[in-house]
């Protein structure tokens, strides 16, 4: 009998390793890794660049970052955009996914002054990824708002939206010949709270900000400007070059703290205010901002004696021109939280974080912590996520387009930690495909490390180290950057696998 009990957990644990080999990328699966322009490229004022808010406030207000750095040289991927493709083929990535700096190629932030190098260091760069079958997934606006668009009220302004539109058009004539996907922005949310907040100097006023009048107004501008990209993206370049134009989220995973019916609502609101109100106007059916955070910022409003909600209203037709405007779905996943109507000791908040959501959130104390207060490895939090915006907008595709893990300045290269992040991530997205979701490709944050806006270059996301000290930021591989490869290559995780020694060639073919 014991014997036989022993055979059976033999075969089982057998089993079980096996059926977790066997969980296999499809071989169209997109690989890739994401960074962004301000975090990379330097040459902040090179070659006819115009300035940008985050150049700006760098200069004249250095405290708004910890370590008091800024993104003038970061990387200097302006000046070594071969070495990075060199390390996406050392990688075998499929894809990368950069961000276009609006000033770069129109210094003033308007469309009718072009800056010739600009365009060129962007082409140059695409046709090196090309060159080597690297598709490029281009994100248009990643939190760098042109300074001079900025004096004029930027994102608040109400031609906003056409002067996006304006920049949109120059994106698609210059580069739409070799770029099949085009995300218009990166992380609306946290660009109306924390960026335009902490960064567009013009709306720190705390009278203005306890009911988050320039968050909701933001939200609204970007959505119109989003969506009149996509419709002239529509109009007159899709039937020309076949690609296609989507918007990339952040979506944590949030999930209620306990069953109470106070918890549950609590969760909902939050849903609601961090992600719902840039992903209903776009992919429910119904359009409009969604009707919970309606109803709490009524009632938020009458409470605090405001004569109307911050809430701004959509005509039917500004509903119509949002509705639908995606070819696809780009999440940034990162982390969960779970949320608690009640106020906890541990509470964990993000700075400004909007006012309307009064309840608290916090990380379950067994999850593993990186080096940003934000961010937990929350067991499956992926396929959570990603099931349910499937149930609630009607199985769109998916790609993650960012996804990663911070460690401390000065960490060695054996990034343990984040090699456990990536492989917990792959499984997450293995389940996804098995539950059938229209997952089609993720991009890990981040290439090589960069400036972590408010965090400077004192949190480390890279599957590469930079030297930040050395002039030539020269580019070393961390061990999660071999294990990525290894998953890349070989299309499942494997847990044995260890880099025989910490050198990076570049396999045939790549
Ligand atoms: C590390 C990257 O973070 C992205 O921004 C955030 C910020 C906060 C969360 N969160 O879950 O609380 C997720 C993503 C940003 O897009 C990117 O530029 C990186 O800095």
């Amino acid at each position: 009998m014991k014997q036989a009990v022993v055979l059976i957990l033999m075969v089982a644990t057998c089993f079980g390793s096996t059926v977790k080999h066997q969980r296999r990328f499809p071989d169209d699966f997109v690989f890739g890794a994401a960074t962004a322009a301000y975090q990379i490229e330097g040459a902040w004022n090179e070659d006819g660049k115009g300035e940008n808010i985050w150049d700006h406030e760098t200069h004249t207000n250095p405290t708004v970052v910890i370590d008091e750095s800024n993104g003038d040289v970061a990387a200097d991927s302006y000046h070594n955009y071969k070495r990075d493709v060199e390390m996406m083929r050392e990688l075998g990535l499929d894809a990368y996914r950069f961000s276009i700096s609006w000033s770069r190629i129109l210094p003033t932030g308007f469309a009718n002054e072009v800056n010739p190098a600009g365009i060129a260091y962007y082409n140059n760069l695409i046709d090196e990824m090309l060159k080597y079958n690297i598709a490029p997934l281009v994100t248009m606006f990643h939190f760098d708002m042109p300074k001079k668009l900025q004096d004029l009220g930027g994102i608040l302004n109400p031609q906003f939206s056409d002067w996006f539109e304006d920049y949109a058009r120059v994106v698609f004539e210059n580069f739409g010949d070799r770029v099949m996907k085009f995300i218009t922005f990166n992380e609306p949310k946290e660009y109306c709270i924390l960026t335009l907040v902490g960064v567009g100097s013009d709306v720190k006023d705390p009278i203005l900000n306890s009911m988050d009048v320039a968050t909701y107004l933001c939200a609204k501008n970007l959505l119109l400007g989003h969506a009149k990209a996509y419709r002239l993206y529509d109009k007159e370049f899709r039937e020309k070059y076949g690609g296609q134009c989507g918007i990339t989220i952040s979506v944590s995973w949030f999930e209620a703290a306990t069953e109470s019916p106070e918890d549950q609502e609590a969760v909902e609101l939050r849903r609601q205010g961090e992600w719902g109100f840039f992903t209903h106007p776009i992919f429910s059916a119904e359009g409009g901002f969604p009707k919970e955070l309606k109803e709490a910022l009524t009632e938020k409003s009458a409470q605090e004696n405001y004569s109307c909600s911050p809430l701004p209203d959509f005509t039917e037709e500004e509903k119509d021109l949002i509705r639908g405007t995606a070819d696809f779905f780009g999440v940034n996943h990162y982390t969960a939280f779970l949320v608690s109507a009640i106020k906890k000791e541990s509470v964990l908040t993000l700075p400004n974080v909007m006012n309307i959501l009064d309840n608290f959130m916090f990380a379950d104390d067994e999850w593993p912590k990186a080096a940003s207060s934000w961010l937990t490895l929350a067991p499956n939090s992926i396929f959570k996520a990603l099931s349910l915006l499937r149930t609630l907008y009607g199985d769109p595709i998916f790609y993650i387009t960012e996804n990663g893990w911070s460690t401390y300045e000065g960490r060695d290269l054996f990034d343990d930690d984040r090699v456990q992040y990536y492989r917990a991530s792959m499984e997450s997205m293995l389940n996804c495909l098995d539950a059938g979701i229209k997952l089609k490709g993720y991009m890990a944050w981040s290439l090589m490390d960069n400036f972590e806006w408010m965090q400077g270059y004192t949190e480390r996301f890279g599957l590469y180290e930079v030297d930040f000290s050395d002039p030539a930021r020269t580019r070393t591989p961390k061990k999660s950057a071999f294990v990525y490869k290894h998953i890349i290559k070989n299309r499942y995780v494997d847990y044995e696998y260890e880099p025989e020694n910490m050198t990076m060639t570049i396999d045939e073919g790549h």
